[in-house]
């Protein structure tokens, strides 16, 4: 039987240790507190991150990062990605040996600028063959309730990537392979930023026309990153990309979007963090996203305009007059 250590319990790490564990996988779910990983094994539920939810008998929970890793075919990442980098440091030593590295994450290292996977084969010191990144339009509570979606499985060597979508796939969650890592993980970080900006749009009471404008012209900007860092153009009209962009910015159910709305809305950036329980990775990534933009030379000017609003305290309606009066432009350039 295929063995996964799942490190993270919140939403996606708990939801997506149903999808192994339906998938036919022996999974352990590592968590920070031993009281909730003690509730879990006792109750079947996560009562904190995925309330109301029956796990299955085939996930243990742990509070202990050896018990966790322990003989691991491969080892899911998700945890917030500002905290990744130190976390895996504790965690690489007890990492099975030969294990796969599946990142979860959907977010840019601030400070370094480096992707999630980079930080993986740094810190951990492994080969980005044994590397893998899944991502795709997956809200958690959706797929906990075995609602039917798509995610795409990156990895540079196309058999691990496969080995990963065997271990995952179910009748309700349908994984597809990619080698692009780089714009599957672009996809994933800059739709949160995207989404951010959305949610903005919504909470100042602007239509679909605004939104439609937001998503489209959000999804030309990280195809310009992705191009000026390697990536494939196509994989942005993919899961990654388009895919995850309609679902973050269309769902309530993204923290994200719905950060992005109560600023929208008004309420100030610390009434807003305060009011968001779980992670929303585009409030820090959304300044690594523009500093990757930089370093690369590429315009992105709606997540410069996020930046202004979330960590410059920009009034929303003074950023979206500035966004709307740049110069004219060609919609290809
Ligand atoms: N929730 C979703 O729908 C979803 C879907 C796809 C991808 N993701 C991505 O998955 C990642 C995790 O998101 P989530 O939704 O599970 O977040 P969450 O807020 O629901 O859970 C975060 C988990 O990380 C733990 N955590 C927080 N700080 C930590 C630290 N310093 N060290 C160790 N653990 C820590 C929390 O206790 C919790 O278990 C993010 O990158 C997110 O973008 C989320
Ligand atoms: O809740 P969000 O905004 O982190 O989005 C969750 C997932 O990334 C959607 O695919």
């Amino acid at each position: 039987m295929t063995k996964a250590a799942v490190f993270g319990n919140g939403s996606w790490g708990t939801a997506f240790a149903m999808v192994l564990a339906d998938a036919g996988c022996e999974v352990s779910l590592w968590g920070r507190r031993a009281e909730l990983a003690k509730e879990i094994n006792a109750t079947r539920v996560n009562p904190d991150y995925l309330p109301g939810v029956e796990l299955p008998a085939a996930i243990t929970a742990t509070a202990d990062p050896a018990e966790a890793a322990h003989d691991a075919d491969f080892t899911v990442l998700v945890v917030p990605s500002q905290t990744l980098r130190g976390n895996l440091a504790a965690w690489a030593p007890m990492l099975a040996p030969d294990t796969v590295l599946v990142s979860l994450m959907k977010g840019v290292e601030l400070g370094t600028a480096k992707r999630m996977s980079e930080v993986i084969t740094e810190v951990a010191d492994v080969p980005a063959e044994r590397v893998a990144v899944l991502t795709g339009p997956n809200l958690a509570k959706e797929i906990a309730a075995r609602q039917p979606a798509a995610a795409v499985v990156a990895c540079v060597d196309e058999t691990v990537a496969q080995r990963i979508q065997t271990a995952c796939m179910t009748p309700y969650f349908r994984p597809y392979t990619n080698t692009d890592v780089v714009g599957c993980e672009l996809g994933g970080a800059v739709k949160n930023v995207i989404g951010l900006a959305v949610g903005i749009a919504n909470g100042m009471g602007l239509g679909d026309n605004s939104k439609a404008t937001l998503i489209t012209r959000g999804l030309a900007e990280t195809t310009r990153l992705g191009l000026a860092m390697g990536a494939d153009p196509l994989t942005f009209s993919g899961l990654a990309g388009l895919g995850d962009l309609v679902a973050t910015c269309s769902s309530p159910l993204s923290r994200n979007n719905t950060f992005g709305t109560n600023l929208g809305r008004g309420m100030t950036l610390q009434e807003t963090i305060a009011a968001t329980k779980q992670t929303a990775e585009g409030v820090k990534s959304c300044e690594s996203v523009l500093d990757l933009g930089r370093r690369h030379g590429v315009d992105m000017p709606i997540t410069e305009t996020v930046v202004s609003i979330v960590h410059d305290g920009k009034p929303p309606i003074v950023a979206l007059k500035e966004l709307m009066s740049r110069s004219a432009k060609a919609e290809r350039r």
